[in-house]
């Protein structure tokens, strides 16, 4: 079993897809812990996976014990769904160590530790290193640390970065874009151990770290919920985009842009001041259900701007909203995401 961590929008979703869209035939189960009631990332990996279980709602590092992660694997870990590997994709804000502890725990003979996972933003990390030095700490203790979205910064940048995740990390350490690694890499112990030098955890590793969940990245962060089943026009969204506080770092989910939206699903992320559209059909009914999370939130004001967003005319398409949200997309999934023009705060 392998614990997927890292910062808020760091990639681990795209991560964990890429895995299992190049699983070379080896059955991988997900357990996804989304910090939200919408489970936006289980949303996004459904129907590329083996076997699903998500927790919503809570961080996995603190919401359940041993028991209850046992409980939860049990789908999992049944000798029936005979998967080879299984995932767990930590919420953004989750401990890794507690996680890492919870699996090292687990009663069930049928699930191993087979490493920390931690992904991080490049174009982020000294912004997320400043903010929360325990980063430090989950670079450190990773098996494998994956350094994401190399597109986005310059070449010296990303040599600058890596050069310091190499000094922090003990384990192997990967740059990558789109977190397109080789799946061996994970999934055959051998090859993490070979890449690098990389040991798996013992509790003796997790000793050092308290226990004290207040300290942990979720105690200041909340998550709200914005849905809506009528259209949201486009201007004023992306309006809202702009002048949105700087305590909301990350924003996920499908947006329905109604007629200017010709009628399909925007997949949004907004990960500190960049954002990405990818246009996907509806697989559901359609509407708005976007998380927000962040620090010192104002659930209400926040949930009156974007009800202000809602289109008094859907059935009109809004022609600047629209060629002003086409910078923001991100169809083929591999182009840069743009940074806003105006810096949200
Ligand atoms: N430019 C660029 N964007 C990326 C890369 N990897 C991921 N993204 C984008 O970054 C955004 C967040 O990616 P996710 O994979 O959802 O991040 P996450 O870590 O699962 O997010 P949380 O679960 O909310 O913490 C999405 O818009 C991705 O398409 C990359 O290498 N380059």
């Amino acid at each position: 079993m392998v614990v997927l961590a890292g910062y808020l929008g760091s990639g681990k979703t795209t991560l964990l897809n890429h895995l299992l869209r190049n699983d070379d035939g080896r059955r991988i189960g997900v357990l996804v812990n989304d910090f939200g009631s919408i489970n936006v990332d289980a949303m996004n990996v459904a129907g590329q996976v083996d076997a699903t279980v998500s927790l919503e709602n809570g961080c996995l590092c603190c919401a359940v014990d041993v028991d209850g992660v046992d409980r939860m694997l049990e789908k999992l870990a049944h000798p029936g769904a005979a998967l080879d590997a299984i995932v767990i994709e930590a919420s953004g804000i989750a401990e890794p160590t507690q996680l890492v502890r919870l699996v090292l725990s687990s009663q069930n003979p049928g699930i191993e530790f087979g490493g920390l996972v931690e992904v991080v933003d490049a174009a982020e990390f000294d912004d997320t290193r400043a903010r929360h030095p325990e980063l430090d700490d989950h670079v450190r203790l990773a098996d494998l640390v994956v350094v994401n979205k190399i597109d986005r910064v310059a070449e010296a940048e990303r040599e600058r970065v890596i050069g310091e995740v190499r000094e922090l990390a003990e384990g192997a350490v990967l740059a990558t874009e789109r977190g397109r690694i080789a799946p061996g890499i994970l999934f055959d112990d051998p090859a993490i151990r070979d890449s690098g030098g990389a040991r798996q955890l013992s509790f003796a590793d997790l000793d050092d770290h308290d226990d004290d969940h207040s300290h942990h990245m979720h105690a200041v962060y909340e998550s709200m919920e914005f849905t809506t089943d009528r259209p949201l026009n486009p201007s004023a969204f992306l309006d809202f985009l702009k002048e949105r506080s700087r305590g909301v770092y990350r924003i996920k989910g499908p947006v329905d842009f109604g007629a200017s939206g010709e009628d399909r699903c925007f997949q949004f992320h907004a990960v500190g001041v960049f954002a990405a559209f990818t246009r996907i059909r509806w697989k559901g009914p359609r509407s708005t259900r976007l998380v927000l999370i962040g620090t010192d939130l104002d659930p209400a004001s926040l949930r009156a701007r974007l009800e202000s967003c809602v289109d008094p005319t859907p059935d009109v398409v809004d022609r600047m909203g629209v060629l002003n949200l086409a910078r923001h997309l991100d169809d083929d999934g591999s182009s840069a995401q743009e940074p806003w023009d105006v810096e949200a705060g």
